[in-house]
């Protein structure tokens, strides 16, 4: 990849481990919830030869969600949520096609200045080439640490062809995720899920709930003063490697400019539902934990007033004057 084309950002950070699937370490990390590269997995070795020629031809007949974005940032959305606020305005746009169609919105790329992004749970429409590839990731070892780790059920695995360049900005997600690297350079910054203070998420009933409000290219230190505290760990993450992104873990992914032809990067997630809530909670409460308070109290709230709108409003009664 092109070093000149990693984004500077107004922040020190620390390096995620890179440690090879044999080393005791590995595990010890992912039990305690921290990121790890984690090297010669093979986990998706198979899909090595997943470039778009071999899956234009065996990725079958059936349609693919791909966002557009008039800018390089693909900040996703729940599209229910959005159709329901009226003045949300759509990030990116969302287009439901074929793989060629695909493929044709990717040459127009080159002329325009839209960029493309493929984001696709993979389905029982493929092939049965990508079925054999998808047969042959290495579930022993994902099954083993789902097993050791307590994990829920995996829930999908979601396929990602995008554009160098692009950028997923800072969110987290509620589910434990093996992030698989195929093809292309990804860095991919990461934050603490007690960093939530610094980070400042849309709330929960907004379109973009999970997602930061902050820009990390141009952050509004005004309405978000205290992003200036964060302190991200990041690693770029190339062909083979597997990244654990843990739950609640904040996180940026930027596909990186390596000269790619076509300049594309291919990954595929493996997300899993978490483990189980202890018999027992022990306080004080993990960072998670808290977070997971947060989202609930916001929820309830909204339901109650029956208006999100009132939710902050309400809090303010609680806390002014009282709480602080
Ligand atoms: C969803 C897109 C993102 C990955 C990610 O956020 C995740 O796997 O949770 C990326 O690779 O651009
Ligand atoms: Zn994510």
């Amino acid at each position: 990849f092109d070093s000149n084309s990693i984004n500077k950002y107004p922040f020190p950070s620390e390096q995620i481990p890179r440690l090879s699937v044999a080393d005791p370490e590995t595990y010890r990390l992912i039990k305690e919830s921290k990121p790890v590269i984690i090297t010669d997995t093979n986990l998706v070795g198979s899909a090595a030869k997943w470039d778009l020629n071999y899956l234009h031809e065996n990725l079958g007949k059936g349609l693919f969600y791909v966002y557009t974005s008039n800018t390089n940032k693909f900040k996703y959305y729940n599209s229910n949520r959005a159709e329901q606020c009226k003045s949300f305005v759509n990030p990116t746009e969302r287009h439901h096609v074929t793989f060629p169609q695909f493929l044709q919105m990717l040459k127009r790329c080159s002329c325009t200045d839209e960029k493309v992004y493929l984001q696709q749970i993979l389905n029982d429409t493929v092939g049965t080439n990508i079925v054999d590839d998808f047969l042959q990731f290495n579930w022993d070892w994902v099954n083993k640490c789902k097993a050791a780790f307590g994990w829920g059920q995996l829930s999908s695995n979601l396929l990602l062809i995008g554009l160098e360049g692009n950028i997923t900005p800072v969110h987290y997600d509620e589910q434990e995720n093996f992030f698989a690297q195929i093809s292309g350079y990804k860095r991919c910054i990461l934050f603490s899920p007690d960093q939530f203070d610094c980070l400042y998420p849309h709330p929960v009933a907004h379109p973009c709930d999970r997602q930061s409000q902050v820009d990390l290219s141009n952050p509004d230190y005004k309405r978000f003063p205290k992003f200036r505290n964060v302190r991200p760990t990041e690693a770029i993450v190339g062909p083979g490697d597997v990244l654990y992104i843990p739950m609640y873990w904040w996180h940026q992914i930027e596909s990186l400019l390596s000269r790619g032809l076509p300049p594309v990067t291919v990954s595929v997630n493996f997300w899993y539902k978490g483990s189980a809530l202890p018999d027992k909670i022990e306080y004080p409460l993990t960072p998670q934990q808290r977070v997971s308070v947060m989202r609930n109290v916001e929820k309830m709230l909204a339901a109650a007033l029956d208006d999100p709108d009132k939710v902050g409003g309400l809090l303010r009664s609680i806390v002014e004057g009282r709480y602080t």
